[in-house]
């Protein structure tokens, strides 16, 4: 299973740009057929909070489109990362989604956990539908998105699903570039499952940098690859999804749990 994070720059408020952006990374990648391509968090419009409604998608329409398109065009599987998505009213979710080289639509989820330190409560409303597995490849993979990452138990959840790789897409910022990469292996190591990290670079109009450091790490959680800080890449590695049965083998987590000692599990 070939994974391939697209790390780039996103342009805030500018979808047009951004997505000829991802199509020009396409034409300069060409990924193998049949991988599966990664996106950040927020793609298509960057954080212009106080203007996401105009930049949001009436239920995915439009960009949908264009992502089940370079799919099929280019024979792989996308987890499109995330873009501001309104369902009814004027509730504007961050919801991301993953299509199957065929064009299928195979899963979204909106993040359930907003961030105060951006004021995504401000702005955005939370995701209301827990987080489930899907099936790619014949396999079962989760999707979250930035700030969910510091919640253990949505991970937990979805290794108890069997999920075999976890994708995780975001806009995080340098200043913490540390806990993002601290935790993505931690939740590599206690799942022990693959973790798929997909974060944008660069500096936003209002002085907030983004981390880079897209990264792939195995569920021994060593790093398969990593991305540069602060520089345009495509991040990508072999996932060996028989290699979780060995380590399940060697340190036998999930059969060691005390469920009857835990209070919230
Ligand atoms: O948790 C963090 O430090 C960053 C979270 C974030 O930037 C996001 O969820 O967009």
């Amino acid at each position: 299973m070939k994974t391939v994070i697209f790390q780039f720059e996103v342009a805030e408020g500018n979808y047009e740009k951004n997505l000829e952006k991802v199509k020009r990374m396409f034409k300069e990648h060409e990924p193998e057929k049949g991988s599966i391509v990664v996106l950040p968090e927020m793609w298509s419009s960057g954080y212009d909070l106080s203007n996401i409604g105009d930049h949001a998608f009436h239920d995915l329409e439009g960009v949908k489109g264009e992502i089940e398109k370079l799919a099929v065009d280019y024979e792989v599987n996308i987890v499109a990362g995330s873009v501001p998505n309104i369902k009814s009213g004027d509730d504007v979710l961050n919801t991301a989604f993953v299509v199957d080289s065929s064009g299928e639509f195979l899963h979204e989820y909106s993040k359930i956990h907003l961030v105060p330190m951006l004021k995504e409560p401000e702005y955005l409303t939370g995701g209301d539908a827990s987080v489930e597995t899907f099936n790619l490849l014949g396999d079962k993979a989760g999707l979250v998105i930035c700030y969910d990452l510091r919640f253990p138990e949505l991970f937990r959840d979805l290794a108890l699903e069997d999920a075999k790789v976890i994708f995780v897409v975001a806009e995080w910022p340098a200043e913490r570039t540390e806990h993002w990469l601290t935790l993505l292996k931690a939740r590599a190591i206690e799942n022990q499952c693959y973790i798929v990290g997909s974060n944008t670079f660069g500096k936003q109009p209002n002085g907030t940098t983004f981390a880079g450091n897209s990264i792939i790490v195995n569920p021994f959680g060593e790093v398969l690859a990593q991305g540069a800080a602060d520089a345009e890449e495509v991040v990508e590695a072999d996932i060996d999804l028989e290699y979780i049965a060995e380590v399940r083998e060697d340190v036998p987590i999930f059969k060691s749990r005390r469920r009857d000692m835990y209070k919230f599990l």
